[in-house]
């Protein structure tokens, strides 16, 4: 048998920004990982390229922006956590051409964000927000206005994914009419109708609520022209990411009173901790719920989110199990003590894995399992083989070309 090679535990640096739950703390030293830094806020530019010097695993939420430049110099880092839904805020395939792959929470906090969402839809239908902002100010609106039940009413909802279809259930339960918006084909829950385009749900929702991704589609994907085609007096939210709303627009139609109100949770530029200013075109208006992006921010959801990310960082850490990162080929696979496990990342080339077995097999060395799975961009494999000579085996495989990454894990 040969000398212990993998890094030891209380070497891997895990550095937690943003101030992710506790629980991912806890779960990373559950499981043997004491080098862990935590900080409350994110970090950018020159701070966080520093930062990532010595980490291994790094933990961040929405606001952290991780760039190729960034991940170029970060030379240890191995993999990345997203404590979120989104994952907008890593460059993806940047990522997996370095060999880093990039996990995320799909829907612990996805309950929140839908609560948050139905609740905006009731303030809004009854004018709460301004009657509010006038009470702060000692005036007292009691007046029926332009307030509405919400049953009856239509709510579009563009995107009807997780977070789309959960609002779905809980508007239907209102007495709501939904109707929504999605590019890939879905199965409607209770009596959801699909819309044939995003023109049709905007001309014929009373209240739209927007659940997409940032995709270089979703940008802007709501501007004058869409908002010219809302209903006089109706409402939008957006809880999605910023990107997706031009909100200067969002102010003209709010200003000339052909929206009634908003809702915004996301914003284009958002303070990278609570002591710095946060500015919108937004904030002149009385009827405009404005919230720091809380969407997801529930005990529960980030709790869970804390638990849920840690886990898989640290199955990939110990197993080198890719099961649930967004960016690279999914290997779901056990510890086997009884062995030498290798990892091999490869740019996905015809013949890389005869080079790679043949390492093995030139030294009559036993592959006691492989575990391979590759994308068009990558391949991932994972070897289990009983070796005297570990350092040299390891040393060869980084040898191969087209190699991106090579490990011994035990
Ligand atoms: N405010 C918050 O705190 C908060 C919390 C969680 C998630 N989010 C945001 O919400 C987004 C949606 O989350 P989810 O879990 O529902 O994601 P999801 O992937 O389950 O659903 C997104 C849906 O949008 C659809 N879609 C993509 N592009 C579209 C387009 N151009 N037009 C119409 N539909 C399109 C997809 O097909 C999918 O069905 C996340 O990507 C994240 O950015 C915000
Ligand atoms: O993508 C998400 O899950 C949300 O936008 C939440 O982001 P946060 O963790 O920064 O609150």
């Amino acid at each position: 048998m040969s000398k212990k090679l993998s890094l030891d535990k209380k070497y891997i640096k895990v550095l937690l920004l943003e101030g992710i739950h506790p629980s991912a703390v806890n779960s990373f030293k559950n499981a043997g990982y004491s080098n862990i830094e935590y900080l409350k806020t994110a970090l950018d530019g020159e701070k966080l390229e520093q930062k990532l010097k010595d980490v291994h695993m790094l933990g961040i939420r929405s606001r952290t922006q991780l760039t190729p430049q960034v991940l170029k110099k970060a030379k240890k880092l191995f993999a990345v956590g997203c404590f979120s839904i989104g994952t907008n805020q890593v460059e993806l395939m940047a990522g997996k051409q370095m060999g880093i792959p990039v996990f995320n929470a799909p829907f612990s906090n996805t309950r929140s964000v839908a609560e948050l969402v139905v609740a905006e839809i009731i303030m809004l239908m009854r004018e709460v927000p301004s009657k509010n902002a006038a009470a702060h100010r000692g005036d007292w609106l009691k007046k029926v206005g332009n307030s509405f039940e919400v049953r009856g009413k239509n709510l579009g909802i563009v995107g009807y994914g997780h977070i789309g279809s959960q609002v779905s259930i809980l508007a239907e339960a209102l007495g709501m009419n939904v109707l929504y918006f999605d590019i890939e084909k879905k199965l409607s829950l209770g009596k959801a109708l699909p819309c044939e385009s995003l023109s049709e749900l905007l001309g014929k929702s009373d209240v739209v609520t927007l659940h997409v991704p940032e995709t270089p589609d979703t940008q802007k994907m709501i501007s004058s022209q869409q908002l010219a085609l809302m209903k006089k007096g109706s409402l939008l939210i957006n809880a999605s990411r910023g990107s997706v709303v031009d909100y200067n627009s969002l102010a003209e139609f709010l200003n000339s009173g052909h929206l009634a109100g908003a809702a915004a949770d996301v914003f284009p530029k958002e303070p990278a901790s609570n002591t710095e200013e946060f500015n919108s075109p937004l904030q002149q208006f009385d009827n405009v719920i404005l919230t720091p992006h809380i969407g997801g921010s529930t005990q529960e959801a980030q709790e869970n989110i804390g638990l849920e990310v840690s886990e898989k960082l640290i199955r990939y850490s110990d197993n080198g199990s890719t099961v649930g990162a967004v960016n690279f080929p999914q290997v779901s696979i056990q510890p086997n003590r009884d062995k030498q496990r290798f990892l091999h990342i490869h740019q996905n080339m015809p013949g890389l894995l005869k080079d790679i077995n043949f390492v093995f097999t030139n030294k009559g060395i036993n592959i006691a399992a492989q575990y391979l799975q590759t994308d068009a961009d990558i391949g991932y494999v994972i070897i289990d083989a009983e070796c005297t000579n570990c350092e040299k085996i390891l040393k060869e495989l980084k040898a191969i070309p087209h190699t991106i990454r090579a490990r011994i894990l035990y």
